[in-house]
């Protein structure tokens, strides 16, 4: 019995060891390579030593943001590089720089270089996903298409997600209703999306919408996992993580089948009537993967639905829940954006020009994003020596992102950069006599929530209409508080690495108005 223990025990000591020198030497190689060429660059958050740069990368995860902050403090317009588990992460900041990587072309740098390694998409996605990442394009003309002739279908999507609320929680008569943050926005934001790229009635479809939260969750939590093991392990583990993400695949591929079918079934009977300026994504794929000869499967379809819902409303459920937020700690803001869509509203309805015209509603949201979502965007994999107009030259290989939310806190961009000015947008424009460069739509290097430059966010415009019609029908409809009467100031963020996640759990108070 005593010999059978020591042999299970030395097999183990022996695993471990293997384990462990796998890890070290796949780490050695790894800074090795990238440590001497980015030694130019100065480093943030520790030296580039294989051991405290191990240090440092463990810190990243929870301080992230201060690392950040402090390399941009150091190295103000300038470039500095922070080591994370998986890579070096070179950050570039100043008008000039930002504009080097916005006018690269993608033979140069590349934001679907970056991607996929981030978001380990070969094991989470899929690898067709990535390598041909056409179902991105929807987010742009086709979407705004969509939205051009859709656009009632958000704001009676919104008007049906809150009424549910109610509804689900047995308070149909009721006046108030109490409950976290996350939940009414998800409930809005996830219908009213799915409304145009999914269509009616799966925008609906309580299973379906948990399956892509699901797919969301599982996407993020797993590639952030796998990043922080060496490259070599990543085939064994891939393994583990695609087995778990194509469960969910699965369970939701008979909901994009259903539809799959019906389109085709038309396309071969000639009757186009769903398809061109209305079609919703799945649609959509399906008329493009035929004009362009690509191959059409239903795990395609569906892995490719996933993805584009996911990039959507993650993004949009934070920023709403954000907003919600924002809405009970400053009850200041209410009345004049209050005043404002039904002034509109009255005016014109809730046409799109409308809703355009909520300039204080859009600066409301855009204050929100500036000081909200924390995210270093502009991610990008270097494919070839690239040389700064600093003369600084970032090598083949490096991973690079502009430091946002620290050059949206630079009080050489915006005055009293921490506080939370919710018309501060309209107020600046008025200044200078310009509105367009002040929208919640518009890109530039002291507003980087979007990105720059071709990799821009396509789907900002969706985006901008749905939190503002959004935000509009809250404001018409309810109050809203915190449940914590005592709470003073709003609850504080949880930071992962270099992103800020509202606190979605706290509870809200919404009193329908009479
Ligand atoms: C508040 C909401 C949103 C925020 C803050 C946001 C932010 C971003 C950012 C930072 C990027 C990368 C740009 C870069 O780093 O250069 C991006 C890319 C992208 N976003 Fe958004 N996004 C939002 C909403 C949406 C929505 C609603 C959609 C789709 C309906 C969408 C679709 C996309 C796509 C397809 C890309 C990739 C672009 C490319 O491949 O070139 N986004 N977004």
């Amino acid at each position: 019995m005593a010999g059978k223990m020591s042999q299970s025990d030395l097999m183990s000591a022996a695993a471990a060891m293997i384990l462990g020198l796998t890890i070290y030497l796949t780490a050695r190689a790894f800074f090795n390579s990238l440590t001497s060429r980015l030694r130019h660059i100065p480093t943030v958050g520790g030296s580039s030593g294989l051991i405290s740069s191990y240090f440092s990368s463990l810190r990243f995860y929870f301080h992230g943001q201060l690392m950040i902050q402090e390399g941009y403090e150091k190295y103000p317009d300038s470039v500095f590089k922070i080591a994370t588990m998986s890579r070096w992460w070179v950050f570039v900041s100043g008008r000039e720089l930002i504009d080097d990587i916005r006018r690269a072309t993608d033979n140069n740098m590349s934001f679907h270089g970056a991607v996929p390694e981030l978001m380990q998409c070969d094991y989470t996605i899929g690898p067709r996903t990535h390598e041909d990442p056409y179902h991105g394009f929807f987010a742009g003309v086709p979407l705004s298409k969509r939205l051009a002739k859709h656009y009632l279908e958000i704001h009676e999507e919104v008007i049906l997600a809150f009424d549910n609320l109610f509804q689900m929680q047995n308070h149909a008569e009721s006046k108030s209703l109490i409950l976290p943050t996350y939940r009414i926005a998800a409930q809005t934001i996830l219908r009213a999306t799915g409304r145009l790229l999914v269509g009616s009635p799966l925008c609906e479809n309580t299973d379906y919408l948990q399956l892509g939260q699901t797919f969301m969750r599982d996407v993020i939590i797993l590639s952030q996992a796998m990043n922080m093991f060496p490259k070599l392990l990543h085939p064994i583990l891939g393994r583990l993580v695609s087995i778990k993400v194509s469960r969910v695949v699965k369970l939701a591929e008979p909901h994009i089948r259903r539809i799959a079918e019906g389109h085709m079934e038309q396309v071969m009977q000639g009757d186009e009537t769903e398809s061109s300026d209305s079609s919703s994504l799945v649609t959509w794929l399906i008329d493009e993967a035929i004009k362009s000869q690509r191959k059409v499967d239903f795990d395609d379809l569906t892995r490719r639905t996933l993805d584009l819902s996911f990039v959507a409303m993650g993004t949009m459920l934070s920023t709403f829940s954000d907003v919600l937020l924002n809405l009970a700690t400053h009850p200041e803001f209410v009345a004049p954006m209050r005043e404002e869509v039904l002034a509109v509203t009255t005016e014109e309805g809730w046409t799109k020009i409308a809703v355009g015209k909520m300039q204080k509603v859009d600066s409301f949201i855009k204050e929100t994003l500036r000081l909200g979502l924390g995210f270093s965007t502009g991610s990008r994999k270097i494919f070839k020596d690239f040389t700064l107009s600093n003369g600084i030259t970032l090598p083949a290989g490096t991973f690079v992102s502009f430091p946002t939310c620290a050059i949206q806190l630079d009080e050489r961009h915006y005055r009293n950069p921490h506080e939370f000015q919710g018309f501060r947008f309209v107020e600046t424009a008025a200044e200078e006599r310009s509105d367009m460069t002040n929208q919640f739509v518009s890109l530039s290097p002291e507003f980087l929530a979007f990105g720059i430059g071709r990799h821009a966010c396509p789907g900002r415009f969706f985006a901008s209409y749905t939190l503002k019609v959004a935000l509009a029908h809250v404001l018409l409809n309810f109050d809203v508080k915190f449940l914590d009467s005592n709470s003073s100031g709003r609850p504080t963020k949880f930071w992962f690495q270099a992103i800020a996640y509202p606190d979605a759990k706290t509870e809200l108070i919404l009193s329908k108005r009479t």
